[in-house]
């Protein structure tokens, strides 16, 4: 995961990747992940552009063909924050036209060193469509969440009749998405 286009999944595939730079108790990069959703077993790959996104031609070979965009940005680091707008005009320009997209404010677990607010991942992500969530790879807070949210949106497209009622990834996040336990003063 990075501070920015954090992991694209796709279905089906082999062959990961890279190691990853330090082991926060519930980093995935290079895996592969299975997600059980209604009892149908979805495996996702994952990519990490980890400390590469300075070099713009190798992080659009990541998402061009992705199904699904993590964006991160870290609660205590507000340039983080700041990037993501210019991630997601980015990814509007080469990823693909339907390309399942979710905010992810990450280190939840460090209220004390927090320098964005909720409200303000809430209301970016408001203003982009996107679902949103705080989530913390220490504690492991909403990542399960994530992938599954993910993967219960794509297997429905892939197996959407038209007579079915759409999944709307952005009221299952919210509903099923834990807060952050403490409040900070922000
Ligand atoms: N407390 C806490 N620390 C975290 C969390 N996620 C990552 N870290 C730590 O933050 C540091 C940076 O994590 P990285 O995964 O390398 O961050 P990154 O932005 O992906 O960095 P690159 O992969 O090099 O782009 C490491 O020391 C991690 O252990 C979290 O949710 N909570």
């Amino acid at each position: 995961m990075t501070g920015t286009p954090g992991a694209a999944a796709t279905r089906d595939s082999e062959t990961p990747q890279r190691s990853p730079p330090c082991s926060p108790s519930y980093d995935l990069t290079g895996k592969n992940k299975v997600v059980t959703v209604d009892g149908a077993r979805v495996k996702l790959q994952i990519w990490d552009t980890a400390g590469q996104e300075r070099f713009r031609s190798v992080t659009h070979a990541y998402y061009r063909d992705a199904q699904a965009l993590l964006l991160l940005y870290d609660i205590t680091n507000k340039s983080s924050f700041d990037n993501i707008r210019a991630w997601l005009t980015e990814i509007h320009e080469y990823a693909q036209r339907d390309v399942v997209i979710m905010l992810l404010g990450n280190k939840a677990d460090v209220s004390s060193e927090r320098v964005i607010r909720s409200e303000d991942g809430e209301m970016l992500a408001r203003e982009y469509g996107v679902p949103f969530m705080e989530t913390s790879a220490k504690t492991g807070m909403n990542v399960e969440l994530a992938f599954l949210a993910i993967a219960k949106e794509l297997k429905h497209r892939a197996g959407q009749q038209a007579d079915e009622p759409s999944f709307q990834i952005r009221d299952y996040v919210e509903s099923q998405k834990k807060r952050p336990s403490c409040c900070s003063f922000l």
